[in-house]
Formats: C-alpha cells, sequence, structure tokens
C-alpha cells in the first residue's frame, strides 16, 4: 500500500476540538506540564508492556528494557518524546486521538474557572493530557506501532491541532511511540536540555522508568531522572518534599496529601506500601466505574491499577499510592487476585492502617479531620455498609450535623452518647431531603422541648447508613419519625406532654372521623407525642423505610409495595381542637385531607393532587364557603 492510499483525514471530535482550541489560545501558564503529561503517557505505555509480556515474552522483541527518551533537535525546532512501550495500532491511534472525546474531556471544559492556572492543574486529572502538546506545538507528530505487529503495522498521525488530523501507514522498525513537537514561535526554552532536566526533575522524577536525554556534547544519553522506586527507600531517608512529589504524580493533584503512610512489612509474605489520604475530592469519585485504584507491582514491576477494589475496599476509594509485594507470581492476573489469600492479607492490614490514621487524625488534629471529612465524609460513609467487620471503628470515624451541634457536620456518635439525657436510651436521628428541611421538621418539636439532642442526616447515603448501624457500642439508633415514640424514658415525659385543650371524648371522635375521612391514605390516626407546635405529622412503622428512603428507592426505580403511613395529631394545637368541637364549618373531609397533606408537604413528599390540595386550601381560607370556591 501506498502512503497516499492508506492516508485519511479526519476532523477531531467536538469537544475536543474545544479542548485543543483551549490549549492553543489559553493555557498559557504553567505550560511546563505539557512534558509531564507526555512522559506520564510514555510510562504508562512501558508499564502496560511490561505487563502483557509477562503472558507473552515475545512483545519485548529484542528491546526488554523499558525506558523514555527526550531528544532535541535545534535545527528543525523540535522535541521528540520516544518510548519503547506497548505502541498503538491504527484503530488505537484513531480512537484515542482524536475521533471519541474521552470521558474526561466534558467535564474538564465544565469545570474550567478561567483562572489559568488553575485550570492548566486541571489538564492531567482529567485525562485529556495528550492534546496538552499543543500548549507549545504548532505541530504534532506520533509516529507509532503497537508491540507484537509487524513493522508495516506502523502508523503516523499529523496535526497542527486545528480542526483535522490526518493517519497514514508509516513502516516503522521499532515497536512503541514517538511523539514530535513542532515548537511554536516563542518556545524555545524547550529546546534547551537544562530547562527539559530541570522540569523533568520537578515534575517527572519518581516515574519509576528511566528517562534518557543525549547529555553534552560527547552525545551520550544520561538518565535525567531518579528512576528509583521512592517506596523501596528507608523511610528516614525521604524528606516531605519527596513525598509529596511523588504523590503529585501518582495523581496529577496540585495539593499536597493530607497525610501518608509508609510501610515495609517483612517476613515470609513481605510488601511495601505507600498510602496517600488525599485532601481534596477528585471529580470522579462518585462515578460509578471507578478510574483509579492502589498501583500494584511485584518487586519493583508495576502489575496493575486496582480499578476494582481488590486491595481497598470502595469506602476507602480515595486513597492513593502503591503497593509491592516480594511474593505474589509476576504472571499474576486479575482472576487470581480475586482469590488471594496474600492480597486479602495486604487489604485488610491497609484498611486498617488507613483507619487507624484516620482515628488519629480525628483526635488529635480535628481541623484538619474536617478538611477530610468535608471532602471524603461521604464516601466513609458506605464504610458500615460495605465493611461489617469494621463497622463499628468506622462508625466511630462519622461526624453529622445535630440539633445541639453548630453549623457544621461535627457531632460524633461517641460525642452524642456522652451527653445523653440520664434515662435516655438511644441515639436519635431524623433522616430528611435536605438539612433545612431536617431542622424544620415536626418530628423534632418535643426532643426539642426536652433538650434532647437528634442527629440530622440530609445524604442520601444515611438512609442506607442507618439501615446497616443498628447501633454503636450499645447503643441503638433510632429514627425520630418511625413508630410510636417512648418518651417515658426520659423520665419528665409524661407530666410535660402537650395538654389536650379539648375533652377525651371529643379527641376519640375526632379520630374516629379522620379515620373514616383518610382511609385511603393512612393506616391510622392517632394522637401524637411527638409534637408541640404543629398540627399534624406523618409516622411510618417502625420497620417500614422511611418516607425520604421510599421516595429515593421509586426514583431509583424500585416498585415499593403501597404503604400507608399514620397520622398524628396535636389535641393542643388550635386548629385540631377547632376540629374536634366539630367547628368545621361543613367541610370535615377538606380539613382532614389538608391535615395529611400539610404533613406529606413537611416531610418533603410530593402530593399525589397537588391542585387539588391549592383548591382546598383556598377554599378554606375564604372561609370555606363552597359557592365562591368551587365555581371561581
Ligand atoms: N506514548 C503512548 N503510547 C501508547 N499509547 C498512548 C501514548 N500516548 C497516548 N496514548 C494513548 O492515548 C490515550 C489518550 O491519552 P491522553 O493523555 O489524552 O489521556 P490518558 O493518558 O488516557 O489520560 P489519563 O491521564 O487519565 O491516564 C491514552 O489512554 C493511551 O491509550
Amino acid at each position: 500500500m501506498t502512503e497516499t492510499q492508506s492516508e485519511e483525514t479526519r476532523e477531531f471530535q467536538a469537544e475536543v476540538r474545544q479542548l485543543l482550541d483551549l490549549m492553543i489560545h489559553s493555557l498559557y501558564s504553567s505550560r511546563e506540564i505539557f512534558l509531564r503529561e507526555l512522559i506520564s503517557n510514555a510510562a504508562d505505555a512501558a508499564d502496560r508492556l511490561r505487563f502483557e509480556a509477562l503472558q507473552d515474552p515475545a512483545l519485548n522483541e529484542d528491546d526488554p528494557e523499558p525506558a523514555v527518551w527526550l531528544r532535541v533537535d535545534r535545527d528543525a525546532r523540535t522535541l521528540t518524546v520516544s518510548d519503547n512501550g506497548i505502541g498503538m495500532s491504527r484503530d488505537d491511534v484513531l480512537e484515542n486521538l482524536g475521533t471519541i472525546a474521552r470521558s474526561g474531556t466534558r467535564r474538564f471544559l465544565d469545570s474550567l474557572t478561567g483562572d489559568q492556572r488553575q485550570d492548566a492543574q486541571l489538564i492531567g486529572q482529567f485525562g485529556v493530557g495528550f492534546y496538552s502538546a499543543f500548549i507549545v506545538a504548532d505541530r504534532v507528530e506520533v509516529h507509532t506501532r503497537r508491540a507484537g505487529t509487524p513493522a508495516e503495522a506502523g502508523v503516523r498521525w499529523v496535526s497542527d491541532g486545528r480542526g483535522e488530523f490526518t493517519v497514514s501507514d508509516e513502516p516503522r522498525q521499532r515497536r512503541g511511540t514517538d511523539v514530535v513537537l513542532h515548537l511554536a514561535e516563542g518556545q524555545d526554552e524547550f529546546l534547551d536540555p537544562e530547562r527539559l532536566r530541570a522540569i523533568v526533575r520537578r515534575y517527572s522524577d519518581h516515574i519509576a522508568v528511566p528517562i534518557r536525554m543525549a547529555g553534552g556534547d560527547d552525545g551520550e544519553a544520561e538518565t535525567i531522572n531518579r528512576a528509583s522506586a521512592l517506596w523501596m527507600r528507608p523511610k528516614s531517608e525521604i524528606s516531605e518534599e519527596e513525598y509529596q512529589a511523588f504523590y503529585q504524580q501518582l495523581t496529577h493533584d496540585p495539593e499536597p496529601p493530607l497525610t501518608w503512610l509508609h510501610n515495609k512489612v517483612e517476613g515470609n509474605q513481605a510488601y511495601t506500601s505507600l498510602l496517600y489520604i488525599p485532601a481534596r475530592r477528585p471529580f470522579d469519585l462518585f462515578d460509578p466505574e471507578p478510574h483509579h485504584g492502589l498501583r500494584l507491582y511485584v518487586r519493583r514491576v508495576f502489575i496493575m491499577e486496582d480499578r476494582e477494589g481488590r486491595l481497598m475496599p470502595r469506602y476507602l476509594r480515595f486513597v492513593r499510592g502503591v503497593v509491592d509485594s516480594d511474593d505474589l507470581p509476576l504472571n499474576v492476573s486479575r482472576e487470581l487476585l480475586q482469590h488471594n489469600k496474600l492480597i486479602d492479607r495486604i487489604r485488610a492490614a491497609s484498611v486498617k492502617r488507613v483507619l487507624d490514621a484516620l482515628e488519629r487524625l480525628a483526635k488529635d488534629e480535628p481541623e484538619r479531620y474536617a478538611r477530610f471529612w468535608e471532602a471524603f465524609g461521604s464516601v466513609l460513609k458506605e464504610g458500615p455498609v460495605e465493611d461489617a467487620g469494621n463497622r463499628e471503628r468506622v462508625a466511630g470515624l462519622l461526624r453529622f450535623h445535630s440539633t445541639h451541634g453548630g453549623d457544621g457536620p461535627e457531632v460524633s456518635l461517641a460525642d452524642y452518647v456522652a451527653r445523653m439525657k440520664a434515662g435516655q436510651k438511644a441515639i436519635y436521628y431524623l433522616t430528611a431531603e435536605s438539612l433545612t428541611a431536617a431542622r424544620n421538621s415536626p418530628h423534632l418539636e418535643v426532643f426539642r422541648k426536652h433538650g434532647v439532642e437528634v442527629l440530622l442526616l440530609a445524604e442520601p447515603v444515611d438512609e442506607w447508613l442507618v439501615t446497616h448501624l443498628a447501633e454503636f457500642q450499645g447503643t441503638p439508633l433510632r429514627s425520630v419519625a418511625k413508630g410510636e415514640l417512648e418518651l417515658d424514658a426520659l423520665g419528665e415525659a409524661d407530666e410535660s406532654r402537650p395538654e389536650p385543650a379539648a375533652s377525651d371524648e371529643a379527641v376519640e371522635g375526632l379520630l374516629g372521623r379522620l379515620r373514616e375521612a383518610l382511609s385511603e391514605r393512612v393506616s391510622d390516626v392517632r394522637v401524637s407525642r411527638r409534637l408541640t407546635d404543629s398540627p399534624a405529622c406523618i409516622v411510618v412503622g417502625e420497620y417500614e423505610f422511611g418516607m425520604n428512603m421510599q421516595r429515593m428507592l421509586r426514583a431509583a426505580g424500585h416498585e415499593l409495595p403501597q404503604s400507608r403511613p399514620a397520622l398524628e395529631i396535636n389535641p393542643g394545637h388550635p386548629l385540631i381542637r377547632r376540629l374536634s368541637q366539630g367547628d368545621d364549618g361543613g367541610r370535615f373531609d377538606d380539613w382532614a385531607s389538608l391535615l395529611y397533606e400539610q404533613s406529606v408537604l413537611m416531610d418533603g413528599g410530593r402530593l399525589e393532587d397537588p391542585a387539588g390540595f391549592v383548591r382546598r386550601m383556598n377554599t378554606l381560607l375564604s372561609g370555606g364557603d363552597a359557592q365562591t370556591a368551587d365555581s371561581a
């Protein structure tokens, strides 16, 4: 095939085009990060080759030592980043470099702030690294061949980054990839070996693959990064800056990590782990498919990034870092990892280390712990659901909003238990759709009156949490919105219950009439021990899903049996008093509906017939004159 026959020109996918436009025109500050991105791709390619060659050594051809090269051609004004990694086939090239937007691209574009410095830092995190070449180059060529394919399968990709790229066949002896940057006007600093060396040291020093550059006048190539596995060095010899730099290379997170744990386990099953707890939440923390995981090495050879969560459970998925085992076989496969005792042991020990560290942080540095909680608290709340074995420990790390706390989520279960009232037998909580809804819920009235603390849970995950966290250190957790309340345990409850202003018979009579009027909608109507200010509220059975949970489940497409809540009324409220005295203007059914409907609304629920509700309310507000309202 001649080159022209194989040549095709394509347009960049729309979002890629937008991205390129941005690279070319606005990401000018910190433009040196392009080198970090290209080196990181090259090193990944080397790692992938090494892994595949474990199964198929022929892929190594006669060039088994992985390396990345930087080459400068002053006359042509090019900088080339080369690797002898896995390389790309023609299809790979088409897919990876232009026709398909990667999932991060849209989100990257959405996250831009307009502040160049900040935006440039986003590049690496969103997996849009390759295109950063166009920050400094006005023409980029990629020459590549996939390992294990013949020389004729080589491919060339060229673009000026302005809308189109061209792909053609190009025989190539060496496997792997060369990325040739034709530097744009004014970018000559990237032809200066000293400058390149400084950038590599700053951003890529701990990349485990050697980065080589033709050095001084003798043309000898020298390795310009450390290319050593930082985690294998003794702790005492690693500076704080080195730990942080390694973290940055691993994550591209511009912010330093909150803390890290570096452990060497000796013995017949030896391994080393270096685990980092980041300080801020990555953009993809809640993606259903995890993008990152701990990096697993076997005797310094990179095996895989553990996206399946074998080394770290999902509720600790924010932990980044490295595990390097001395004892796993080098040809370890994903399947093997699923059932491996050594992996199980490493995982259990790593979880313990992270929980230890979080407990220490919570105890010794509550302010930094609060930062951690803000970033990862809602993920940690998955812990009691996912990890029954560590339920109690994780529960101890949780922080909540509370009727007795300040503005932030700062109350731990231990705090709560320590200040429980004499006679109080449960940790009370309320789940709601939002914090405001929780704070204003009628369910809190009697608790406020008695000064009993209630935890306010307003995140979706909280509903799952409380179904799996029945107790904390022997004290049961109870929803204030479920079942009949037993406030008697608090001693003072009985005397201070709201004084029914109507006679018992009148209230009994009202209950009967309400039951009849609302028989389709509620399971029972009873006198409330919860309310002091509101006329009525909705209550579900002790073992039923709360209203909020029911709404979430339905929204997620679950079919739930129609369960009817109970309606509780407050005989001390003027409205209830009026109704029990028969003062309803001949519109008892409307009043009954209204009581029910306002209770549903206060609970954050939706009405089946909102228009009917508004009509009834207007009728009653205008004095219950049926004629005017109905004919309107
Ligand atoms: N030197 C290379 N060798 C082999 N494949 C490469 C090379 N450079 C890029 N690629 C391929 O192109 C894809 C896109 O690269 P790009 O830098 O845009 O994103 P990415 O590296 O996937 O993102 P992330 O930084 O999240 O890993 C890569 O995933 C890889 O498949």
